[in-house]
């Protein structure tokens, strides 16, 4: 039973809020405790899972449905040199997760376990990706240094988030990366020398549906799991035992949530 509803969203301002919308859409018990995140941005997804996290660790039996939902027409203006590059590259889209402790199975099949949760600031880069709401809808500004000061900085962060399990070799990992944008992809890919393969989950997100802000990490993990189970891998995180979900928005606030796959034997 759902004890406890997360939804992060950048588009919707009203109250009662989506959350509010989707419980009873879903009639799920009024005793649900429900939690909006608005303007979580493109790292909504991490955030809130992080906070299922603690959530579930901390009640016993806690069920959370983590949802992310984005409805980008609300950017959707008139072409301007400034803005030009998010109206590109913005998508819309919807995905959920349950995260719960101690699975009761066979009815649950946990899919991945968030191991630990990091969130680190970059000093000095809050001109870097700025959005601001007016009477024309959210005009959302993206400095052309945003692929590499994320591309700078992500070691730092994996070794904050991989130093007490002992890995720094990122190609021995699986990769659920936001799919920002086709050049960050490319500038982590070579700073960190990965493998084409490694963000190859995100690269196919980012091609069929765009960058669905806080929702697009969701598509990415189904995509890993789907592919993973199709090419006959041993786990969900394509074959690793260990993998990463990497998300970064305003601040440029990086999120790192430390993933385990799990073995796949259905
Ligand atoms: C915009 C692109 C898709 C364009 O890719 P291309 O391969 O076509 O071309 P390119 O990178 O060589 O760039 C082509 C020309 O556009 C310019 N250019 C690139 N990025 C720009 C930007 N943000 N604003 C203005 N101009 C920009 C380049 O300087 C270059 O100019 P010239 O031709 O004069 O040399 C890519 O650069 C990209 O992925 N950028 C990162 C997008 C990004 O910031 N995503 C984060 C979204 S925010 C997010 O995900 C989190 C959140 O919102 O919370």
């Amino acid at each position: 039973m759902i004890t406890h509803l997360i939804f992060g969203t950048n588009s919707d301002f009203d109250v009662p809020g989506a959350d509010f919308w989707l419980a009873k859409l879903l009639g799920l018990q009024p005793t649900v405790k429900r939690f909006i995140l608005r303007q979580g941005a493109c790292h909504a997804c991490s955030t809130i899972l992080r906070i299922a996290k603690d959530i579930a660790e901390n009640n016993r039996g806690a069920r959370v449905l983590v949802i992310c939902s984005e409805s980008t027409a609300i950017s959707f203006h008139a072409p301007s040199e400034t803005h030009l590059v998010s109206l590109a590259l913005f998508g819309d889209g919807a995905g959920a997760m349950i995260v719960g402790t101690d699975p009761e199975e066979p009815s649950e099949r946990p899919l991945f376990q968030l191991v630990s949760a990091g969130q680190t600031t970059l000093p000095d880069s809050e001109h870097a990706i700025q959005a601001r709401l007016s009477e024309i809808g959210m005009t959302i500004y993206l400095s052309p240094d945003v692929p590499k000061i994320i591309a700078n900085n992500i070691e730092t962060s994996l070794n904050e988030s991989f130093d007490h399990i002992g890995i720094s070799d990122w190609n021995s990992i699986f990769w659920v990366a936001h799919p920002g944008g086709p050049a960050i992809l490319d500038k982590v890919e070579a700073k960190l020398e990965l493998e084409t393969s490694k963000l190859s989950s995100s690269r196919h997100i980012l091609s069929e549906y765009g960058n669905m802000w806080g929702a697009s990490v969701i598509f990415v993990m189904d995509e890993m799991r789907k592919r993973s189970l199709k090419e006959g891998k041993a786990t969900t995180g394509e074959g690793s035992e260990w993998g990463v979900l990497v998300a970064f928005g305003p601040g440029i606030t990086i999120e790192t949530i430390v993933l385990r796959s799990i073995p796949i034997t259905y």
